[in-house]
């Protein structure tokens, strides 16, 4: 089928444009990786299991890069820490060689008595007055608690730990413990902060694994308060969990006070400096937070805000509530990504099927957060109203603080009410798998594109492209049949394709190589064989591929360190394929990976200047690869459209905008 183009006019214009009104209930692939560090089963484990295949083409000497290394660890990293009493691993730190007796600076001395708990980073010991001090609370308490953290601990390399200087910004914040001093000791960093009692996960394993509506409906709205609180000072919490809930010491007026502890993954959702929300980001290897109750957004590699510490403290209150989450019980290297689907293919309904409808009305609004909306927590804690009876002076938790949130609920409620009919539901729908094209404005040009195509018929199209000055620009396929673009401004002097039953031909590739064919585009059909065309007149100078079942963000790092940028990608089943070339005339490239149509991202990377420049879907993911070219020329406006069957009428419309289709993918989405 061949259209011409006709018509110039020049819009400025960024859509989004789907052709259902989507909304998401995804599934998904490559999220957390299992590893860093965290008690129990999970510690210290790798991510592993994508190296299958990477060849290279290299000007000068040849070679065959293979590997991934030099990737920046985030600061602290931790695995499902599961629901069982720390797993007994001896390492740095260890008791023998804790100091008997503590005195920092001029601090009473305290002798070190029972452990009361272990991280994955420090180990916390009740520290008893022995000299020095004359009150009954704070630092002077008879007892106190200290946490212990090794110099030549994982999170000390640099200095004492990250969480001290949280707790030096934070202290005296609502809902979390005061820390009373800070020093060192006989190669130990060592906190002094107040002792407090059992964890929630004490107490829901000590209740039969089970707590009653009213206690979690408490939980709830006093953990949204302090949570209130803790972002009202700027930072997020990042390790929101049952394990990080206290309560105050038992027997003492404190027993039924909520506090939150654990700093260590806490970060600055607003810069200290100008007052602005941090930018977003995405690092789809990096991980941090406790795999059964991390956001997905968290299992993502997206940057933490506030909406993160509310999905885990929903995840947190069903699991409370109900004694399990349906994403408990997956092991292996995988697990990470395996939970991250399941939370994302889990509605909020499933989820919250034998829960109370405050706890599913509640995951919802937290689930559909943009990354830097601000909470409504007057809102978020009102739900939970008819659970608690705000009128009584006792509860099994204490909920002073939501108490004076709750004096600003009325005039809240009616806001949100008004803001909400307006809101975009990002993670509702069902799965389901689309076209994805992306359009750019250029100028005049000639563009064709075939679809359904059977493989004996390519060839013939092909061949009459050449023959009307076209190249082929970008390939896709869908159910095994082949789609392509030919357009007249590519300007490639030269094509050659293969198509294999091989899921990117080494051989052939490198044939090609040798002729000085680059890779431009290639496409990977569910049956495992792929089509990948190969032309002369790019600007590249050097190009590697690499083949891998997860999708390798991680190579994709590395390479980009080494000054190359993607230029093409595909998937075949659960396969990614993704070629990057040296000199591709790009600054800067990020990535957007999720298990649905990441709009919010793609949106935001727009702002910046960025645009689409490579998709690719498998039945599991869409993967975006945006680029920021070096030349600051004139600015490309970009469409995305989303669409059951091949856009052809749709690109009709785009041409007459001067709008052409530069990339084209199917599958994951949602409808
Ligand atoms: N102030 C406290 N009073 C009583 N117990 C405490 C106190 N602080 C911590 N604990 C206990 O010690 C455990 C470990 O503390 P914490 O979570 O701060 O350590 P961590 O090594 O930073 O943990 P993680 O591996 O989760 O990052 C807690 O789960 C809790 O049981």
């Amino acid at each position: 089928m061949q259209v011409l183009r006709g018509g110039i006019r020049q819009s400025k214009r960024i859509n989004d444009n789907p052709e259902s009104s989507a909304s998401l209930v995804p599934t998904a692939r490559n999220a957390a990786p299992n590893r860093g560090r965290g008690r129990g089963r999970g510690r210290g484990r790798g991510r592993g299991g994508m190296n299958p295949e990477e060849n290279q083409k290299l000007v000068g000497p040849s070679a065959c890069g293979r590997g991934c290394n030099g990737i920046n660890l985030p600061v602290r990293q931790v695995v499902e820490n599961s629901a069982e009493k720390p797993v007994a691993v001896k390492e740095e730190g260890s008791t023998s060689s804790l100091p008997e007796r503590v005195q920092l600076g001029n601090s009473p001395v305290y002798k070190l008595d029972r452990k009361l708990g272990k991280g994955g980073f420090g180990q916390v010991f009740v520290g008893r007055r022995i000299s020095g001090g004359t009150g009954c609370s704070g630092p002077d308490a008879f007892e106190v608690a200290l946490k212990f953290e090794h110099q030549n601990g994982k999170g000390c390399s640099s200095g004492p730990p990250y969480e001290w200087q949280v707790y030096s910004t934070l202290n005296g914040c609502y809902g979390l413990p005061l820390v009373h001093y800070k020093g060192q000791l006989g190669g130990y960093y060592i906190l002094v902060m107040d002792m407090l009692g059992p964890s929630l996960w004490d107490v829901w394993n000590s209740n039969n694994q089970m707590l009653t509506e009213e206690m979690v409906a408490c939980i709830a709205v006093e953990a949204i308060s302090i949570l209130e609180q803790l972002h009202l000072k700027g930072f997020v919490h990042g390790d929101v969990k049952p394990e990080n809930f206290l309560l105050g010491q038992p027997g003492t007026s404190k027993e039924k006070t909520l506090y939150l502890v654990d700093l260590g993954l806490a970060s600055r959702w607003k810069e200290a400096a100008s007052a602005r929300h941090v930018d977003y980001d995405q690092k789809p290897d990096v991980f941090r937070g406790t795999v059964r109750y991390a956001s997905v957004h968290a299992h993502l590699g997206r940057t933490g805000s506030r909406r993160d510490d509310l999905e885990s403290l929903a995840y947190t209150l069903i699991f409370l509530l109900r004694g399990k989450l349906p994403w408990q019980g997956y092991i292996g290297e995988n697990k990470g990504f395996l939970v991250c689907k399941k939370k994302m293919g889990t509605s909020p309904a499933a989820l919250c099927s034998l829960c109370p409808p405050p706890f599913q009305q509640f995951l919802e609004i937290v689930t559909n957060m943009k990354f830097d909306e601000e909470p409504n927590y007057s809102k978020l804690i009102s739900l939970f109203h008819n659970s608690i009876d705000f009128n009584s002076s006792i509860h099994p938790i204490q909920i002073d603080g939501a108490i004076k949130v709750g004096q600003k609920r009325e005039r809240s409620l009616t806001e949100l009410e008004d803001g909400e009919q307006l809101k975009k539901k990002v993670r509702l729908g069902s799965p389901a798998s689309q076209w994805i094209s992306i359009y750019n404005s250029r100028t005049l040009m000639k563009q064709r594109y075939h679809f359904n195509v059977i493989d004996s018929r390519l060839n013939q199209h092909v061949e009459k492209g050449k023959e009307d000055g076209l190249y082929v620009s970008c390939v896709a396929s869908s159910s095994n049949l082949w789609a392509i673009v030919m357009d007249a401004g590519t300007g490639f002097t030269s094509q050659v394709y293969e198509l294999s039953p091989i899921f990117l031909h080494k051989e052939w590739i490198m044939e090609q190589w040798e002729k000085n064919y680059y890779i431009t585009s290639v496409a990977g059909a569910c049956n495992g064989s792929a089509l990948v065309i190969m032309s002369k007149g790019t600007p590249y100078t050097q190009q590697s591929y690499k083949v891998t079942d997860v999708f390798p963000f991680k190579w994709i790092n590395k390479k980009w360190k080494e000054g190359f940028s993607v230029t093409s990608m595909t998937a075949a089943g659960n396969k990614w394929g993704i070629v990057m070339s040296r000199n591709a005339g790009y600054r800067l490239q990020v990535v957007e990976l999720d298990f649905l149509y990441p709009s919010e991202g793609i949106h935001r990377r727009w702002e910046k200047g960025f645009r689409i420049t490579s998709a690719a879907a498998t039945e599991d993911q869409a993967a975006f690869i945006l680029s920021a070219p070096k030349r600051k020329s004139q600015d490309v406006m970009q469409e995305t459209l989303r669409t059951s069957a091949f856009p052809s009428t749709q690109v009709k419309d785009k041409w007459l905008k001067n709008l052409y289709i530069s990339s084209i993918c199917y599958g994951r989405t949602v409808s």
